[in-house]
């Protein structure tokens, strides 16, 4: 897959962190750049272009040589403001948006929490368990194992023969959530899913955030709520105008992002 290289090889270079734990993800000196085409600003009231410059194909430089290790059982929360790269950077991370220079090295294919591509709203959820599972890659006869309590952590007894349609947003979050972390995932990258949801399942999804890590998963939480990233990380990157601006304890991150932003 272009832009993620999945080889336990290589990363057996990279050196073991402190207390003897494996690395899981290597991000080296990587960077992105789109290519947009711009329109161009017009001269009130002469229809020519005012910045001949803007018109055409402009080049975003979203990523600047992000450079960092992640090891099994971390979870890492992602901060930074609008526009500094998080999604940018969660993207490379599963191969979807490749790196225009360095690369990124992982143990197994990273997973971002979401089975939404393969959901149809015309479809009862009960069916939508069923194609988000097939998604994810189990078999039927486990999809069927695994629906009650699919149902049950989305809390969607009495609806899940009705048409995904007709759920609130919340309800259809909390379905897309239930079924996708129904899966152990080696590394799972979770992209603002927790701001969906109403308290009480916010807590219950950082709490199964938190078992995939005890079983020796890796988690990259991207998010705003900096109360979500104090409650369920072990460590924080903030990414800054496409640059990794500091890495390591929660407090010291957040607090840091938080006086930069007064
Ligand atoms: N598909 C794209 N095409 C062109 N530019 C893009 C694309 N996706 C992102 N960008 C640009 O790359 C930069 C980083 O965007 P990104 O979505 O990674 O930021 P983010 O930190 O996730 O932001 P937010 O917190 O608002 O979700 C921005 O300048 C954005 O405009």
């Amino acid at each position: 897959m272009a832009g993620l290289t999945e080889t336990g090889d290589k990363l057996n270079e990279f050196m073991p962190s402190e207390d003897g734990r494996k690395p899981v993800v290597v991000v080296d000196n990587v960077h992105v750049e789109y290519r947009v085409h711009a329109a161009g600003r017009k001269a009130p009231g002469t229809g020519r272009s005012l910045l001949n410059r803007t018109r055409g194909l402009r080049t975003v430089h979203a990523l600047k040589g992000v450079s960092f290790m992640a090891y099994e059982n971390e979870s890492i929360g992602v901060i930074g403001s609008n526009g500094s790269g998080k999604s940018t950077l969660m993207r490379a991370l599963v191969g979807l948006t490749p790196p225009s220079q360095g690369a990124v090295y992982a143990a197994s294919r990273p997973n971002m929490l979401g089975v939404g591509a393969a959901l149809i709203p015309e479809l009862s959820g009960e069916k939508n368990i069923m194609l988000g599972g097939l998604a994810l890659g189990f078999g039927k006869a486990e999809i069927d194992e695994l629906r009650d309590d699919i149902v049950a952590f989305a809390e969607l007894e009495e609806f899940i023969d009705l048409p995904m349609r007709t759920y609130s947003s919340g309800m259809q979050a909390r379905l897309k959530f239930a079924i996708a972390a129904s899966k152990q995932h080696e590394i799972l990258i979770v992209d603002e899913a927790l701001a969906v949801g109403d308290q009480r399942f916010r807590q219950r999804s950082e709490a199964r955030i938190r078992e995939i890590r005890e079983n020796a998963g890796t988690v990259f939480l991207v998010s705003h709520s900096m109360k979500s990233i104090l409650d369920t990380c072990s460590r924080v990157i903030w990414i800054n105008k496409g640059v990794l601006q500091m890495d390591g304890e929660p407090k010291e991150v957040v607090a840091a992002y938080r006086d930069s932003r007064k």
